[in-house]
């Protein structure tokens, strides 16, 4: 029988792009810390068991939350990195969440994700000997910068996808992954980078391009914009079902190749 599912949601960051005092992931949106909203997201998902948020040592800002609107929640203390910190939460999931359980990794900085698209990351996902991310496609031409602030080249981007969170692997080979690229000293800023170290390549499974991560004020006020718009009751253009760009159609793992 699987086990239960869960989330690991680093949240030990300190915002430094975003400046101010207050991390952002504690910043009031709605009247609620943002990460209340990411947490209400996750949660959106009926099958979800539970979720391990990775703090800082000692946060002062931490609500203590044991549960969140009724659901289960762990806090444990995160790393110096984001790698750390998910580290640090995969350690701290329940027993009952077996090596081969796939558990799911999302920032705490991310509030807009759609319950459709963690809906497909977990049907496609699950299905993968790997495991899936969600992605979109990069809409923008892509320059190499010089050390003169000028151009050196433009990267082609028919192949080139934005990682998002969440990103789905199961348990004991995440950790496996993570430890080995720590113990490389290797930096890793996603899951499926760790993942791809090893040799695997996870799947792509397209997300909304609004499952934006709070960086900076203006990634903050577009979240707030759009969470005004749900609660007014639009949705967005007709014309885009979901908010996906529709533009990067991944190449279906037809032949299982991993
Ligand atoms: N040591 C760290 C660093 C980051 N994170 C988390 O990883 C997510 C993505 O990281 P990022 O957006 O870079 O957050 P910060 O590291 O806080 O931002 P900055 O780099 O601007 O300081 C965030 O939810 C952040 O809280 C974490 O758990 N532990
Ligand atoms: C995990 C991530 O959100 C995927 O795009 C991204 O790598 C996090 O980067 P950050 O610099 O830690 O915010």
């Amino acid at each position: 029988m699987r086990g239960g599912l869960w989330a690991v949601v680093p949240a030990a960051g300190r915002g430094a792009r975003f400046g101010g005092a207050l991390p952002k992931q504690y910043l009031p949106v709605a009247g609620e810390p943002l990460l209340a909203h990411t947490l209400r997201a996750l949660f959106a998902h009926p099958g979800l068991e539970g979720v391990v948020v990775a703090i800082a040592p000692d946060d002062p800002h931490w609500p203590g939350w044991t549960a969140f609107e009724g659901r289960p929640v762990r806090a444990c203390s995160g790393g110096a990195t984001r790698a750390a910190s998910v580290l640090a939460g995969l350690a701290a999931l329940p027993a009952g969440v077996r090596a081969d359980d796939f558990v799911l990794v999302h920032d705490a900085a991310r509030p807009n994700l759609r319950p459709a698209d963690l809906a497909a990351l977990l049907e496609r996902g699950r299905e993968d000997p790997v495991g899936a991310i969600l992605a979109a496609p990069v809409r923008d031409t892509l320059k190499r910068a010089g050390d003169d602030g000028g151009i050196d080249g433009t990267e082609p981007r028919e192949r080139l996808w934005r990682a998002l969170t969440p990103q789905l692997f199961r348990r004991l080979q995440l950790e496996r992954a993570l430890a080995a690229a720590a113990a490389a000293g290797a930096e890793v800023t996603d899951e499926a980078m760790a993942m791809e170290r090893q040799g695997l390549r996870p799947l792509l499974v397209e997300g909304a391009e609004d499952n934006l991560k709070v960086t900076t004020a203006a990634d903050l006020a577009l979240f707030e914009f759009l969470l005004r718009r749900r609660a007014g009751g639009e949705t967005g253009h007709p014309a885009v079902e979901g908010g996906r760009s529709g533009t990067g159609n991944p190449p279906s793992r037809a032949h299982g190749k991993t």
